[in-house]
């Protein structure tokens, strides 16, 4: 199965470096600038410095040339996926398109699947996701993914083709589960960074994460997830490292917010737009998440961290 990336962030690149050590991969950029100065330096200076692009691994700035190929994998922010899958419409139609996007649509409150079958009702739409720096797949560091795809046979089929060596895939079923779990643990990780940037302890991260962790299960199961795919990678697996480590940019706009700086409103920031997305979608479904409630007013000002934390320690007192 000859694979090509679309998107030439940091992760599509991670990807396509990871991917090109089994054979010859295709990496796409938007920009013909963008694509020419990586074919130039074997590097992609803007977007993941510091790791060289292997021999195997071509760079386009041509859709064309890119969807050759059959699998597609999609490494896109997730508020920019429809976009990407309606320009490139006719590209696109019938192929295996493999999202890479972690986030709920803030203007449909839907995930990265759920946005392909509904603009691509032609394709075969799937998910990568679960813990994993772009710098450390990049760097050939051991890493463990979920790949989930409703259609059992392709699940296998993508789970034997996207393996790399450093790369270890886990398949799965269930979507909707891995797609919550990976957009909803990026909103957690905005409330730790802003819990330890604002000095109040690791015990009160520890918290946060747990319940938080409820809940990501109380809105995933409503949805009809599986209980199992987010104690899995792509759901605990996925907070565990983003909300303890300032590799992540979701965690380190939280560190900011806690710290009272401002933050680089171009680094793309996931949770914040899931944040939003996920506070709509839980008032509609009358579920409770206050850690995502709280977050969505941080993040709009309407709210200190002093005044978040005292809303959460003071509301009432139930079973765990
Ligand atoms: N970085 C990481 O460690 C990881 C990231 N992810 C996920 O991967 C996704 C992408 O993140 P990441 O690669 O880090 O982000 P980056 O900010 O590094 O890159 C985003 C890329 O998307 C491109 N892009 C944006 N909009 C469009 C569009 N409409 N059409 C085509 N290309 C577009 C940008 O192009 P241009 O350069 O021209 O602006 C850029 O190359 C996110 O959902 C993130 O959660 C998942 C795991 C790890
Ligand atoms: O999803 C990630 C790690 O699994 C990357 O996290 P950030 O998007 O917060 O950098």
């Amino acid at each position: 199965m000859s694979v090509s990336v679309i998107g030439a962030g940091a992760f599509g690149t991670a990807l396509a470096i990871s991917l090109a050590g089994r054979g010859p991969v295709c990496l796409w950029a938007r920009s013909k600038d963008h694509a020419k100065a990586m074919q130039a330096a074997r590097e992609n200076i803007s977007r993941l410095p510091g790791h060289a692009l292997p021999e195997t691994l071509s760079v386009t700035a041509d859709m064309g040339v890119a969807t050759e190929n059959h699998t597609l994998l999609l490494a896109v922010p997730m508020q920019n996926l429809r976009d990407l899958l309606i320009e490139h419409a006719g590209a696109l139609a019938g192929k295996t398109l493999v999202a890479c996007c972690k986030g709920i649509e803030l203007s449909t409150g839907l995930g990265p699947v759920e946005v392909i079958r509904q603009t691509r009702p032609d394709a075969r739409p799937a998910l990568l996701t679960g813990p994993s720096f772009a710098h450390d797949i990049a760097a050939g560091l051991p890493t463990a993914l979920t790949l989930a795809c409703a259609d059992a046979d392709l699940g296998k089929a993508l789970q034997q083709s996207l393996n790399t060596a450093n790369l270890r895939l886990y398949r799965s079923t269930d979507t909707t589960g891995a797609e919550l779990g990976g957009a909803l643990k990026n909103v957690i990780a905005i409330a730790c960074g802003a819990v330890i940037g604002a000095g109040l302890g690791e015990s009160a991260r520890a918290a946060l994460m747990t319940r938080g962790y409820a809940e990501m299960q109380r809105m995933a199961l409503a949805l009809g997830a599986r209980a199992e795919t987010l104690a899995g990678l792509s759901g605990f697996g996925d907070l565990a490292l983003t909300c303890t480590s300032e590799g992540s940019r979701n965690y380190r706009l939280g560190l900011s917010l806690g710290r009272g700086g401002g933050f680089d409103p171009d680094v793309t920031v996931e949770g914040a737009a899931t944040a939003r997305a996920v506070a709509t979608k839980a008032r509609q479904m009358q579920l409770d998440m206050p850690i995502t409630a709280c977050v969505v007013a941080l993040l709009d000002g309407k709210l200190t961290l002093d005044a978040a934390m005292t809303a959460l320690l003071t509301r009432p007192l139930k079973e765990e």
